[in-house]
């Protein structure tokens, strides 16, 4: 039943992509290749053979009919048997199945990797059949080819790596780029993804090795916003690392040399270390087609979970001005949250850094948290560089959100020396609580405050202690303080993003969130986490809080909408669309962002509104076939059928050979 039904539903989808290509509802148009015989199976193009090996076991199946071999020169270089598409497609779920069983108690490592191997394996040989398998199985795979395996693959990617993906541009290749750019062998390109790798998730500098992101960001267009995998570029910028003018005149012979070949390409910057995320935004926003995704998607997304939260509390929209937001983590994802540079008067937000809360007194003020950063902290009870404890304890806020890139900060934890010591008088862990009692009083003095927390937590003698106590001495309890802060929040559904990637920078798990701050809290991770058993048959719904909801839909509506910039205008359409997304039923349910396997549909809409802002702004001007003209007269419903009409579908199209 559910096997008919998804492919009843491709073969919708596919006719509603190419329209005239298609012969009828059944048969795929044509494809012209210029290849023959063994060029056309080493291209994963043109392929559809399918191998599958795994100790012992070889499979190769292939989907080339024998009037297709006839015509392209591939008889007697295939196995004679033929299995169809949906065969093919089966034997590889069935593969990827019994690795995770012959996988099963494993190292998570070992298993994502393993599984990120096999996917890869298929993209390398048959992209038709990986780009199908990706797109109907979404919410399995985006954690494989994406976030949080792509941080590992990132991590390990000389040992993983076995063909070239993507350009690479360095300092030795200046001068060169205009050129270098012609060597790219597609005349076509509409997405380009480029990283400078120095600030990868939360896993900092990983140089080259950040070529991981921009593969799985363009995995994800194409298999949320249907861009044609022939035409995406993985770019990246190597070592060694340049700083000032040396590195921006770089950057800039880039941009010129892509804009010249591709100049309807739009550009996505992706993990930039904040001071050239900014610079280069600014640098670029108004004279090309590009935006930073850690930034403004990230804002964005960050805005619909938020206004999510604020119609959780049953308030109005409106009321999202009057919430309290302690963000924890004053880089590139923050600083965009208000959709413009300027803060009204009331500021909403408490920013701390890894120096505590930033205020107007702070010395070296960066100028672009100087918007945020609190002007009369004193007025407030608090002060300059206080504590993430100290904060929450004082604001109660409506919304703790992290974007700090360290794990378990929210986590922190502080004994409560006095009752343990009492717990324990009279046994023999006396001296050891009194050791640890007298450690914290010393880190007390010479820490400050924010790191006071983080030091004991991870101190070796401290969680050995903790350990020996909570074992034996049933009453004594160590406390998340942090999350234990936020009960005393003014909000009736207090909201925790910990958004931090990959898994274990996350500032807090979801398990410890609902345990710590109650079960009546919204939550929100950047990298995915199964929902929390609550007990009595409640689950605490854990939502994923990550640009990917965005990314796609707003690479695809720029290029569709052929706007030569990107406005605010554009990224806060998106970012609304996504927030109309979400029932009232599932905001009171804790429901903050729809699933990821309807990634899709959400980036269709989300284009859809992004082709819509740019023609309502007159920045559309048309992309392909269609003009500006045609665009302003579209309706809205007509707007979300050309976005679907563009968006590439997989599937085994009749091999034509012309030369
Ligand atoms: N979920 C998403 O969609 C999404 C999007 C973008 C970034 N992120 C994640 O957010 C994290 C940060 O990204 P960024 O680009 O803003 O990084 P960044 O390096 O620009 O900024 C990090 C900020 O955190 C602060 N910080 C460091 N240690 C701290 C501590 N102990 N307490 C409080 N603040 C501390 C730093 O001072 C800095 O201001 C990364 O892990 C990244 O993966 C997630
Ligand atoms: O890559 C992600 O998963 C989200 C974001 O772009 C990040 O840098 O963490
Ligand atoms: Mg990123």
């Amino acid at each position: 039943m559910w096997r008919i039904a998804r492919f009843a539903a491709a073969a919708e989808a596919a006719v509603s992509v190419r329209g005239a290509r298609w012969f009828s509802a059944a048969i795929p148009g044509p494809c012209i290749v210029h290849k023959r015989g063994a060029d056309i199976l080493h291209d994963p193009w043109f392929n559809k053979v399918r191998v599958f090996v795994l100790v012992l076991k070889l499979e190769i199946d292939t989907g080339f009919p024998l009037t297709e071999r006839d015509r392209l020169g591939l008889r007697g270089l295939l196995p004679p048997r033929i299995i169809s598409f949906e065969q093919q497609y089966d034997r590889f779920m069935e593969s990827f199945r019994s690795l995770e069983k012959n996988t099963q108690g494993q190292s998570t490592k070992v298993v994502s990797l393993a599984k990120w191997r096999i996917l890869n394996r298929l993209h390398d040989r048959n992209e038709t059949l990986y780009y199908r398998v990706l797109i109907d199985n979404i919410k399995d795979f985006a954690p494989i080819i994406y976030t949080p395996t792509v941080g590992l693959v990132c991590q390990n990617y000389s040992g993983l790596f076995r063909r070239p993906r993507g350009m690479y541009f360095s300092a030795k290749d200046k001068g060169e780029m205009m050129s270098m750019i012609y060597n790219w062998p597609s005349q076509q390109v509409d997405m380009i993804v480029l990283t400078d790798g120095s600030r990868i998730l939360g896993l900092g500098d990983l140089g080259v090795q950040g070529i991981g992101i921009p593969i799985g960001k363009l995995d994800m267009y194409v298999a949320a916003a249907g861009i044609n995998p022939q035409r995406i570029r993985y770019l990246g910028l190597r070592q060694p690392r340049l700083e000032g003018e040396e590195y921006l005149n770089i950057i800039d012979e880039f941009m010129e040399a892509v804009y010249t070949r591709w100049p309807k390409a739009v550009i996505q910057f992706e993990d930039f270390q904040m001071k050239w995320a900014f610079e280069t935004l600014q640098r670029y926003r108004k004279r090309f087609c590009m935006f930073n995704d850690d930034v403004q998607g990230t804002a964005g997304v960050a805005i619909a979970g938020l206004l999510g939260a604020v119609r959780a509390q049953g308030r109005p929209l409106s009321d999202f001005a009057k919430q309290k937001i302690v963000v924890v983590g004053a880089g590139r994802s923050v600083t965009r949250m208000t959709g413009n540079d300027e803060i009204h008067a009331s500021n909403p937000f408490w920013l701390l850094d890894k120096d505590g809360l930033v205020t107007r007194n702070r010395k070296n003020l960066d100028p672009a948290a100087a918007p945020f950063a609190r002007g009369n902290p004193e007025a407030e009870g608090l002060m300059e560089g206080a504590s993430l404890v100290e904060v929450v304890k004082n604001v109660r806020p409506d919304v703790l959100l992290g974007l700090s890139g360290v794990g378990g900060v929210f986590n922190k934890e502080f004994f409560f020396i006095g009752t343990y010591i009492s717990a324990v008088h009279g046994c023999c862990k006396d001296l050891l609580a009194s050791v640890v009692g007298i450690l914290a009083e010393v880190l007390n003095v010479l820490c400050s405050p924010l790191e006071r927390g983080l030091r004991l937590q991870s101190s070796p003698m401290v969680q050995h202690a903790k350990q020996l106590l909570l074992d034996d001495v049933p009453n004594v309890q160590s406390i998340n303080q942090v999350l234990a802060a936020m009960r005393e929040s003014t909000s009736s559904r207090p909201a925790i993003f910990a958004m931090s990637n990959p898994t274990a920078n996350a500032e807090c798990t979801p398990a410890d969130a609902f345990k710590y701050a109650g079960d009546h809290i919204v939550f929100a991770s950047g990298s995915p986490f199964e929902d929390i058993h609550l007990g009595n048959g409640k689950a605490g719904h854990v939502n994923q809080a990550n640009n990917m909801y965005l990314f796609p839909g707003i690479g695809l509506g720029a290029l569709l909408s052929g706007a030569r910039v990107i406005s605010d205008g554009m990224l806060q359409a998106a970012s609304e669309c996504l927030a109309s997304y979400i029932t009232e039923k599932e905001i009171q349910d804790g429901i903050l962002y729809p699933s990821i396997s309807s990634i899709r549909d959400i980036t269709k809409a989300v284009g859809a509104a992004v082709v819509q802002e740019a023609i309502d702004e007159e920045l559309a001007e048309g992309h392909g076939d269609v003009g500006s003209k045609e665009l302003i007269h579209m309706s809205k419903d007509e707007i979300l059928e050309y976005v679907g009409r563009h968006m590439w579908f997989p599937v085994y199209s009749p091999l034509v050979h012309e030369k």
